[in-house]
């Protein structure tokens, strides 16, 4: 049997006298593509920093983190990472994080520093295999015809592109992204869902994305792990997540809102796209409070 990608046991973690996680424990297996759902406020960012060292764990109740057979950190304390080994896992944002005033196919190269000499990423001196490198990348995510523009010339969903084009060229073996859709509208979040689900498709990269909606992450990942008020609330393929366990997930979370709102006839909440609306109207809420 192989190993876990990523194992998570028992984390607890406090913010202040407010429990955000609470034993929270599972794995993932190389190659998986995997859902993190739940609620606004479950606590799925902050597990998704818990799992490359960007949170530490409460000290007292023993949580431990390990990625790709490697302790992230045990107890609360964080262990140190070599570059090789950070370089590994490949992050990506709501926002993106391009250096604007840099041309996408720089931000692209810029996945390579973490494996390149020192000295040469210091002066960002980039080979021509590199670059050749970089712009297969691009063509991975249907870019290479705007690799010499400015990032910030591009739409929403093509940065996000790059963002992904940038972990391709770190070669990462595990991407998590965080939210990755969340701020694009429904035809450029397609597009990201599609290219996150090719390459897990033909790499066998390991694959864990949050998600407000749950109609996505059944179409593109086989299984979902769902938070509720930080506790696992449900762990297994997004086929059997039910309309009743999503009723239970979601309740007191923005459907209310929903119903409340100009739309007389909108449909059963239990239906898909009533959950994806729900979970829009909680995150537009959260933007604008
Ligand atoms: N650095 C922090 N300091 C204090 N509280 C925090 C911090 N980060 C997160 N929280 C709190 O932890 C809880 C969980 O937040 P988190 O962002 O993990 O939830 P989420 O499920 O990702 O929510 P959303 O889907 O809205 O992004 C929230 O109540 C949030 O206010």
């Amino acid at each position: 049997m192989s190993i876990p990608t990523i194992i998570v046991e028992r984390l607890n973690k406090n913010f202040g006298h407010s429990r955000v996680l609470e034993d929270v424990s599972f794995e993932i297996t190389p190659g998986e593509i995997v859902a993190l759902i739940g609620p606004s406020g479950s606590g799925k960012s902050t597990l998704m920093r818990h799992l490359v060292g960007l949170t530490c764990c409460n000290r007292d109740r023993g949580g431990r983190v390990s990625l790709l057979g490697r302790e992230i950190q045990a107890s609360g304390r964080l262990r140190r990472a070599s570059r090789g080994q950070r370089c590994r896992v490949g992050y990506i944002f709501q926002q993106f994080n391009l250096v604007n005033r840099l041309s996408v196919l720089t931000n692209v190269l810029i996945g390579q520093l973490g494996r390149m000499p020192r000295a040469r990423a210091l002066l960002g001196r980039f080979s021509d295999e590199e670059r050749q490198r970089a712009l297969q990348c691009l063509a991975r995510v249907g870019l290479e015809g705007m690799a010499y523009q400015r990032a910030n010339t591009l739409s929403g969903g093509q940065q996000q592109r790059v963002a992904i084009a940038r972990v391709l060229m770190q070669d990462a073996d595990v991407i998590l992204a965080d939210e990755p859709i969340a701020s694009l509208d429904p035809r450029s979040a397609r597009e990201v869902m599609e290219i996150l689900e090719r390459i897990h498709a033909e790499d066998g990269r390991t694959v864990v994305i949050t998600l407000h909606q749950v109609d996505i992450a059944r179409r593109y990942c086989h299984r979902a792990i769902a938070l509720k008020d930080g506790r696992l609330y449900f762990d297994g393929k997004t086929s059997e997540l039910t309309d009743a366990r999503l009723k239970t997930l979601y309740e007191n979370a923005g459907l209310d809102e929903l119903r409340a709102g100009s739309q007389p006839d909108l449909p059963s909440p239990l239906r898909e796209p009533s959950y994806t609306q729900a979970q829009t109207a909680v995150s537009a809420q959260v933007v604008h409070s």
